[in-house]
């Protein structure tokens, strides 16, 4: 540690805008205590987390080289460049970065290195002295049903694991309302499928919770305390929460681009539908994405729509239902590329939020006013979406047919018990998460939760 106190850390997350962003996020809290970061990332990543870097003099970016790995699309160095089904091959490419961040540990001899999937780091870290934290920034729920020990599936050669058995709680996990029914548990398989390069990803992530020194969560205990002492307790250590680490007021300064300002300000307070999944294409059916659209057509409402394209098309327009464009003129549009997520939550003008439920999303959700509607499509997301419908009740879930198909008249009715008036659904969830959304924002908490969690890594490096 430097004479002032400050740390020297260095940061290496998974190759995923979900991960890379938060990983900044966090930087960016502890760069304000005046510690410094040195931020491992793909060349690629680097034009798009560099204007989240709020500290420049304290935060640096070191690219590293992502091989190329047999199968993975030529040039591939995040998972926004790789179809799901060949995620693991990501996971193999950053593997073999290995001796790079070697050499970079032995450099720098930091005080702490965090990660999340790179289970190696211990092994590399520990030489040159430095203690290591996991940090996952998927909920603690999602960690807790299917990435510690108690969660361990028998697998037998050439067998698939059951639905029941993929839907199997851990023994002593704490939620019968946070979990998957069993028709949602195939969403799961890919946890313990095991791949002959690298092995399970359950294997993975668990031989990396084991190994650090400490787990971090990005979430609090308000939310999620029950979660995060299972979690302590599977792998007996020390669990830190970093609370919601939403980027801080300066990045929120920034005004939302005119084009969007000028579009939303044309229609009444609280009546534009938003809809955004996330910084990877997860709509994967063009059927699906045709839903999605005509489901939001027949809302009635006006509506805005951030959206990668569908497997199969280069653009969002290919994907639009025939005459769609046609029939929304003027109160509908569906934008292909990024739009500034946050600040278009606290548009006046916007009164609705229809999410895939990302965990970065469902925390800028909660510190909205807007109503929320979710329509979950990986396991995880899921799960985020059963702890804000059904713990914490506040918000409404799109209804899917058995065979994980959601139907544009579900998306409708799930948006318009949220936006009607009088609507019994619509007013308990507002109810509630103007509840939560008061004790979030209260000044003191998001900070607090900061405080401890340097205070903790400051006796963790000392210990
Ligand atoms: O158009 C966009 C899309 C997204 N965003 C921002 O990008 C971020 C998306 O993060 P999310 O965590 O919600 O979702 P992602 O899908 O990108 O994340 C990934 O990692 C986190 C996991 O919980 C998700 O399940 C996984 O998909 C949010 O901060 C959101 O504000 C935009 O600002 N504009
Ligand atoms: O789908 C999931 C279901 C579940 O019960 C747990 C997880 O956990 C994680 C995870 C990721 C990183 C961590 O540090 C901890 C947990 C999941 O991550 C997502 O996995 C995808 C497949 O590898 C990946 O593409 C995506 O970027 C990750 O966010 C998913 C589940």
């Amino acid at each position: 540690m430097g004479d002032s106190g400050s740390m020297s850390i260095v940061m290496y997350p998974w190759l995923a805008f979900g991960h890379m962003t938060p990983f900044l996020h966090l930087s960016n809290k502890l760069a304000e205590k005046g510690h410094k970061i040195v931020f491992l990332l793909p060349k690629k990543a680097l034009s798009q987390l560099e204007p989240f870097n709020l500290y420049p003099n304290l935060i640096t970016f070191h690219t590293i080289s992502i091989p190329q790995v047999k199968g993975l699309p030529l040039g591939a160095e995040t998972n926004s460049d790789v179809p799901f089904f060949l995620t693991h091959l990501l996971a193999v490419a950053m593997n073999q970065t290995q001796p790079e961040v070697d050499t970079i540990l032995r450099t720098i001899k930091p005080n702490l290195v965090f990660y999340d999937s790179a289970y190696w780091i211990p092994e590399i870290a520990k030489p040159v002295g430095a203690k290591t934290v996991c940090y996952n920034i998927v909920s603690a729920a999602s960690i807790a049903l299917s990435l510690v020990p108690a969660a361990e599936r028998e697998l037998t050669d050439g067998k698939e694991i059951s639905l029941e058995e993929l839907a199997r709680s851990p023994l002593g996990y704490p939620s019968s309302k946070v979990i998957l029914l069993a028709h949602e548990a195939k969403n799961l398989r890919f946890v313990w499928k095991r791949h002959e390069e690298i092995g399970s990803f359950f294997d993975g992530k668990v031989t990396a919770m084991r190994n650090c020194d400490a787990i971090a969560i990005r979430t609090c205990r308000e939310t999620e305390g029950k979660f995060c002492d299972y979690i302590a307790s599977q792998y007996s250590k020390p669990v830190y929460l970093t609370g919601p680490v939403l980027p801080g007021s300066k990045l929120n300064q920034a005004s939302l681009e005119p084009r969007w300002a000028d579009w939303l300000a044309k229609f009444n307070p609280g009546s534009v539908v938003f809809c955004a999944f996330g910084s990877q294409p997860v709509v994967d059916k063009i059927d699906q994405f045709q839903e999605l659209c005509l489901g939001l057509e027949s809302t009635g409402l006006p509506f805005l729509v951030a959206i990668k394209p569908p497997s199969g098309v280069q653009t969002v327009e290919e994907a639009l239902p025939e005459g769609f464009e046609e029939r929304v003129k003027g109160r509908g549009i569906v934008y292909g590329g990024w739009i500034q997520q946050p600040l278009v939550l606290n548009h006046p003008s916007v009164g609705c939020f229809v999410s895939h439920c990302g965990f970065g999303s469902m925390w800028e959700s909660l510190m909205s006013d807007c109503q929320v509607v979710l329509v979950p499509q990986h396991g995880e997301q899921i799960l985020n979406a059963r702890l804000m419908t059904k713990e914490m009740e506040v918000a409404v879930e799109v209804e899917r047919e058995e065979n994980g198909w959601f139907s544009r008249r579900s998306l409708e009715v799930a948006v318009k018990s949220v936006m009607e008036e009088g609507s019994e659904v619509g007013e308990k969830v507002r109810k509630n998460h103007e509840k939560w959304r008061c004790v979030l924002s209260d000044s003191g908490f998001a900070d607090g939760y900061i405080d401890k969690f340097e205070q903790n890594l400051i006796n963790l490096v000392k210990s």
